[in-house]
C-alpha cells in the first residue's frame, strides 16, 4: 500500500494521454464530529482508450471516487483534471455543461425514462445540451449496442439487458471523452450481464472511449485492461490483464497488507 503511494506521488502531474486524472485527492463527508472520509490521497489517472474495474470493500470510497472524477461531488483538496480541464476551476454552470458534453453516465438501474422512446431516451443528454440530434448519430449508437430495430420501442417492451444497452448508447451519443458506470451490471442475469461487459470493453478498445466502471464482481472485472483496489479511501493496488481468479485472490487480501503478489503487480504498472 505504501510502495503505491510513494510511488504515486513521484509521477508526473499529467500522463501520456489521460482523459481522467486525479491528483491527492481527498473527500471528507461530515462535520468535524461526524467526519468520514471517503478518499484519502487517491492519485490515479485512467489513460484513453482504456477499461478499467474499480473494485474494494464496501465503503472504501469506489462511488465516491467516481462522483468526484466525475465532478458530481468537489474534493476537500487536491485536483482532478478531465479532459484537459481543473473541475475546480469550474463553477456549478459550466461542469454541468462538461458533464453533459464530456461524460456518459451508466447506472445499475438504467435509469431511463418510461414514457420516452429508445431513440428519445437515447438523444436525451444532445437535446438538453441544445443539440440537435441527427437521426444517422442515433441509428449508430443503436447500432453499435445492437438495438437498431428497436428505436420506436418504449423501456417496458425491453428486457433488462437491452435497457442497459440502451444507456450505453445514451451515454455514448454526445461522443463523451469517458463513460463512468456504477455497477452497471449490478441487476442483470449472466448472460446480459457479459452482453454489457463485452459491449464496454469494444466502446473502449474500438471507439477509443475511457471507461471506469465500479463493480463487485471480479468476472466482471475480467473484462477491464485494469483493476484499481481500494481499501479505506485509498488505492491499494493494480492489477493488469486480470483474470477473475486473480482478482479474487486480491479481494480476500484487503483491506489488509498485500504481501507477494501485491508487490509484483505494482512493478507491472509503474
Ligand atoms: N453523502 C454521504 N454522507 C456521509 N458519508 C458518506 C456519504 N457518501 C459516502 N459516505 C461514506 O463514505 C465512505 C465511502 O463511501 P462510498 O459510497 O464511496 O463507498 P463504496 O466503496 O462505493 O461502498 P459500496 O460498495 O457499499 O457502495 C463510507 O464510509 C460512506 O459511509
Amino acid at each position: 500500500m505504501t510502495e503505491v503511494a510513494e510511488r504515486a506521488g513521484r509521477r508526473p502531474v499529467t500522463g501520456p494521454d489521460e482523459v481522467v486524472r486525479l491528483e491527492a485527492v481527498r473527500k471528507v463527508y461530515g462535520g468535524s464530529k461526524h467526519a468520514v472520509t471517503a478518499l484519502d490521497g487517491v492519485t490515479l489517472g485512467f489513460e484513453r482508450g482504456t477499461f478499467t474495474a474499480v473494485m474494494g470493500p464496501s465503503g472504501s470510497g469506489k462511488s465516491t471516487l467516481l462522483h468526484c472524477a466525475a465532478g458530481l461531488e468537489r474534493p476537500a483538496s487536491g485536483a482532478v483534471r478531465l479532459d484537459g480541464t481543473d473541475l475546480a476551476s469550474l463553477g456549478e454552470r459550466a461542469l454541468t455543461r462538461l458533464r453533459r458534453e464530456r461524460i456518459g453516465f451508466v447506472f445499475q438501474a438504467f435509469n431511463l425514462l418510461p414514457e420516452l422512446t429508445v431513440a428519445d431516451n437515447v438523444t436525451l443528454p444532445l437535446r438538453l445540451a441544445g443539440r440537435r440530434p441527427g437521426r444517422g448519430a442515433v441509428d449508430g449508437a443503436l447500432e453499435r449496442v445492437g438495438l437498431g430495430d428497436r428505436r420506436g420501442h418504449r423501456p417496458a417492451e425491453l428486457s433488462g439487458g437491452q435497457q442497459q444497452r440502451v444507456a450505453i448508447a445514451r451515454a455514448l451519443i454526445t461522443r463523451p471523452a469517458v463513460i463512468f458506470g456504477d455497477e452497471p451490471t449490478g441487476a442483470l442475469d449472466t448472460g446480459n450481464a457479459r452482453a454489457v461487459l463485452a459491449l464496454l470493453r469494444e466502446v473502449a478498445r474500438d471507439a477509443g472511449r475511457t471507461v471506469v466502471m465500479v463493480t463487485h464482481d471480479p468476472v466482471a472485472a475480467a473484462y477491464a485492461d485494469r483493476v484499481v483496489f481500494l481499501s479505506d479511501g485509498r488505492v491499494a493496488g493494480m492489477l493488469n490483464r486480470p483474470t477473475p481468479e486473480r482478482v479474487a485472490e486480491w479481494l480476500t487480501r484487503l483491506p489488509g497488507e498485500a504481501p507477494g503478489g501485491a508487490t509484483e503487480t505494482v512493478r507491472e504498472l509503474w
